[in-house]
């Protein structure tokens, strides 16, 4: 990690008419950094996580990205096309549903080869190489390049929509509860996937789940939501081995013992 961070967020609030989505929340990302937004159901994870990610404009608030030309940029004040490459090249977006991450009715050889046209690559032998390196890096046998990921595992498509998302380079990923709806032993083997993919790439990582044992085995530091606010954050290991908060306290030994 280095000193300078990747991106700032500043004060931002989402208001669905009179309902709260998320309050006043400010944060730094440094490069090669794992933070975790946990909370309940409905405490603000995911509009937070459209807010900072451009899906959702916020009502308030500014959303910073230092690009790679040392450039600090206003998210919401880049145009369209500006915010959709900086998606497709420096980012990267796992969804909870592979099927909202993947195009389900193209080969898994061509899901992960596409991003690479998107940043102009149109050697086609050179992009199937890179496609059938990241399917190996994620454990899908060569043999399944050509097959759709409809006939593909629940934990296999996720696998792939990680490999779609990886073979671009980019230098933060966001992750939507990326092993929710997954049985526990295929979540451990993705956890552990996630886990040294994102060490060896050194790639910076906002997650959001409501499993705080996602966010011990992945996260350097935590953010507790509780409605729509941050109502605690710090190191992972001293947030749910000491947490400050009766809140994190009650999270922490009524959800899981950690
Ligand atoms: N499109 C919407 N219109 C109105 N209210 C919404 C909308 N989306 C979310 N909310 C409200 O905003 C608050 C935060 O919801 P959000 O989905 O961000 O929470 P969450 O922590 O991600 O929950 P979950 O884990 O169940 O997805 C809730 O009160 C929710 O009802």
């Amino acid at each position: 990690m280095t000193d300078t961070p990747l991106f700032k967020v500043s004060g931002v609030s989402k208001f669905y008419g009179a309902r709260t989505g998320c309050r006043d929340v400010s944060f730094e990302l440094f490069p090669g950094e794992v933070l975790a937004i946990v909370g309940e159901s409905g405490s603000g994870k995911t509009t937070l996580l459209n807010c900072i990610s451009t899906r959702l404009a916020p009502t308030a608030g500014t959303v910073e990205y230092r690009t790679r030309d040392e450039n600090w940029r206003d998210l919401y004040r880049m145009s369209e096309a500006e915010r959709r490459m900086l998606m497709r090249t420096d980012w990267g977006f796992v969804h909870q549903n592979p099927a909202d991450g993947l195009r389900m009715t193209v080969s898994a050889g061509a899901n992960a080869g596409e991003r690479l046209m998107a940043i102009g690559q149109r050697h086609y032998g050179n992009i199937r190489t890179t496609a059938s390196e990241w399917l190996e890096r994620v454990e899908i046998g060569i043999d399944r390049i050509d097959d759709q990921p409809r006939a593909f595992s629940g934990g296999m498509r996720q696998r792939l929509q990680i490999a779609r998302n990886l073979i671009t380079s980019p230098r933060l990923v966001f992750m939507d509860e990326p092993t929710g709806g997954l049985d526990v032993s295929v979540q451990a083997r993705l956890l552990d996937l996630i886990r040294s993919l994102v060490n060896d790439l050194g790639l910076a990582v906002i997650i959001v789940t409501h499993d705080l044992a996602v966010a011990r085995l992945l996260s350097h530091r935590m953010m507790v939501m509780k409605d729509g606010r941050v109502i605690e954050s710090g190191l992972t290991d001293r947030v749910l081995d000491d947490p400050r908060e009766p809140y994190t306290q009650l999270l922490v030994s009524s959800i899981l013992q950690v």
